[in-house]
């Protein structure tokens, strides 16, 4: 039998791509097994999964000064010895990391025992923990085309974003039963990314009566954002998370709010749904989701509306501009041909 050990954590972006490649692995061929932080949505979601779950000490890597760096290098360092012991005990015959800071002491300790690593990064512009971990790596996967240029050519490759299968084969009548949405009204779903998003929680919840007017909202607010003051109103469901829902979910969706993600947006493109992106600013980030927003929205799949700019006005009329063109914006992610990234990769793992 051959092993595999998957890496990668912090968010579910850094998480859900890892679970779409280990559901297609041949169980006969591969025994999988995960390396993540002792306390991240990682742990929760693999551990739903039964897969051995192996937990490092990690730090947060920041781009910033800190005195929290200083604590933090030390668990890095930390990280590198916890994640030693365990793929010494596994001894793998390959890495896979999808990024997110937990991942760098794990793409360390192989290449130092000599285990290759599989990377692939979903962002347009790659994150420091992939930064970091490009040298060791040997093969390195993109979901765009346009991160190639800031990524040694001889091993990277553009494969697009590893979809979870089942989020393309939901169901719309099962997701507005969960939901219980009767009405004829097109289903507004918000995904604030898989931690939540303050404003666009806000700007939803602040203009709900204006929405309800149009849509049947589902919000997937993140965790520790339910609104008591507007539970159980008529056509608004919110939750935290979903989890198998939420293929079930998309599938009745019209049209969607979203942060700029890349693997969310990847998923609303191959699902066809038309998208408002409010991207994280760059106070919050190294603004990467404003660079994935904009490429999507030159293409046509969505518009962009950047927080400074996020009023009542600007977003409700986005969404009607959206009513309006989205036939266009349709037929645009139709024309795009979305590569086969579960079968470039599980390929390439099959070498080994
Ligand atoms: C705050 C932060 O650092 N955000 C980053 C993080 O976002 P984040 O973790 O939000 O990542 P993405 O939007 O890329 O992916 C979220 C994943 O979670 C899933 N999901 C989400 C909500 C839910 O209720 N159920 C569910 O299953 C989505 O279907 C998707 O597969 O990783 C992305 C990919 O590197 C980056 O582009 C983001 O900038």
């Amino acid at each position: 039998m051959k092993k595999i050990v998957f890496t990668g954590g912090g968010s579910a972006g850094h998480v859900t791509p890892n679970i779409a490649i280990m559901n297609e692995l041949n169980k006969h061929e591969w025994d999988i097994s995960y390396i993540g932080s002792k306390a991240g949505i990682e742990k929760d979601l693999i551990e739903k999964m039964e897969i051995p779950y192996y937990s490092i000490s990690s730090g947060k890597l920041r781009r910033y000064l800190s005195k929290e760096n200083i604590k933090d290098i030390f668990k890095v360092i930390k990280g590198c010895y916890d994640a030693r012991k365990v793929l010494k005990k596994i001894k793998p015959n390959v890495v896979f990391s999808k990024g997110g800071f937990v991942s760098v002491p794990v793409v360390i300790a192989a290449r130092q025992l000599k285990i290759p690593v599989i990377l692939h990064e979903s962002d347009l512009t790659p994150g420091l923990a992939n930064k970091l971990s490009v040298r060791f790596a040997s093969k390195i996967f993109t979901s765009f085309e346009e991160t190639l240029q800031y990524l040694p050519t001889e091993k990277s490759k553009a494969i697009g974003s590893p979809i979870r299968k089942e989020i393309l084969s939901g169901s719309a009548a099962k997701g507005k039963l969960f939901l219980g949405h009767t009405s004829q009204k097109s289903i507004l779903t918000v995904m604030g990314g898989s931690l939540g998003a303050k404003k666009i929680n806000e700007v939803v919840r602040d203009n709900l009566d204006t929405l309800l007017q149009t849509y049947q909202i589902v919000h997937l607010c993140g965790k520790g954002n339910l609104s008591e003051e507007h539970a159980g109103i008529k056509g608004y469901r919110q939750f935290e998370y979903v989890y198998e829902e939420l293929a079930d979910i998309l599938a009745a969706t019209e049209v969607v709010v979203t942060r700029g993600g890349s693997n969310s947006i990847f998923e609303f493109l191959a699902l066809r749904i038309p998208m408002v992106i409010i991207p994280l600013t760059k106070q919050q980030s190294r603004g990467d989701q404003i660079l994935n927003g904009k490429v999507f929205t030159e293409n046509g799949y969505s518009y962009m509306i950047e927080e400074e700019s996020l009023t009542k006005d600007h977003f409700l009329h986005t969404l009607k501009e959206i009513q309006r063109n989205r036939e266009l914006m349709m037929e645009k992610m139709q024309q795009n041909k979305s590569k086969n990234a579960l079968e470039e990769i599980i390929k390439e793992l099959n070498r080994y």
